[in-house]
């Protein structure tokens, strides 16, 4: 005979369609447990089409762990996401393929073709790197190039994890410089985590702080 599981902790469900006059993002978390530990509790967020969050909070309350249920790579939740199909991520450190050229990385990921993927580079200042491998590139090209990346997808969602962190203050400007300019010209919706409250206040519309355990997500400074 099959043991029954004592407990159902898996309960997760991800509904994905297009955006067309509703929230780019719907959040209904219940709650979020690792084994014994409730690392998130109820947690509701929207975002709206072209509207900037920021999430920021302690080490280890959660932030990670939230952006991985919305971006599909974490299931072990209870409650309902719903998300839209376009969606790209940024990480701390750029993901890129070390092994592929620039233009294999936009091309092989992104299926561009090679007048789009001279577009991608020309918008975050790389143009004529598209032979190059990403550790000729300096860390600072190596994240534009991440940005391109995000953007060229066309995402009507970007989930960004600490974009600009161990960044000297000129590279972190210049990023968001860009991040900025690439915003303006891509109808997207950015979910973004950080400890810079700075790097919040200039770049989000709305500021949300993650605290508490379980973990619950405010308006910061209510
Ligand atoms: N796969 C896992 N298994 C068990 N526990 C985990 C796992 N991933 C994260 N945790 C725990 O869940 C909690 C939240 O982790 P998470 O990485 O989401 O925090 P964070 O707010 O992003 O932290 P930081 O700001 O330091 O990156 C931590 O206590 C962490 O140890």
């Amino acid at each position: 005979m099959t043991a029954t599981p004592k407990l159902k902790l898996v309960s997760a469900e991800i509904t994905r369609e297009p955006a067309v006059g509703l929230p780019v993002l719907t959040v209904s978390l219940d709650a979020m447990h690792f084994g014994d530990k409730t690392v998130l509790g109820a947690i509701d967020l929207k975002l709206a089409p072209r509207e900037t969050v920021a999430i920021t909070g302690p080490s280890g309350v959660g932030k990670t762990t939230l952006m991985r249920i919305i971006a599909g790579l974490e299931h072990r939740f209870l409650g309902h996401v719903r998300r839209p199909e376009k969606l790209a991520m940024v990480f701390q450190e750029p993901t890129l393929m070390r092994w592929r050229t620039v233009a294999e990385n936009l091309a092989i990921t992104l299926g561009l073709t090679l007048p789009q993927i001279e577009i991608a580079l020309e918008e975050v200042g790389l143009v004529g790197r598209g032979s190059a491998f990403p550790d000729q590139l300096s860390l600072g090209q190596q994240r534009r190039l991440s940005l391109a990346r995000a953007f060229a997808g066309k995402p009507q969602l970007l989930l960004m994890d600490e974009p600009f962190v161990s960044l000297d203050a000129q590279l972190s400007d210049e990023m968001m410089t860009l991040f900025e300019r690439l915003r303006d010209n891509h109808p997207v919706a950015t979910l973004m985590v950080t400890h810079a409250i700075p790097e919040a206040e200039r770049l989000a519309t709305r500021i949300l702080e993650l605290s508490g355990q379980p973990a619950q997500l405010k308006p910061r400074g209510s």
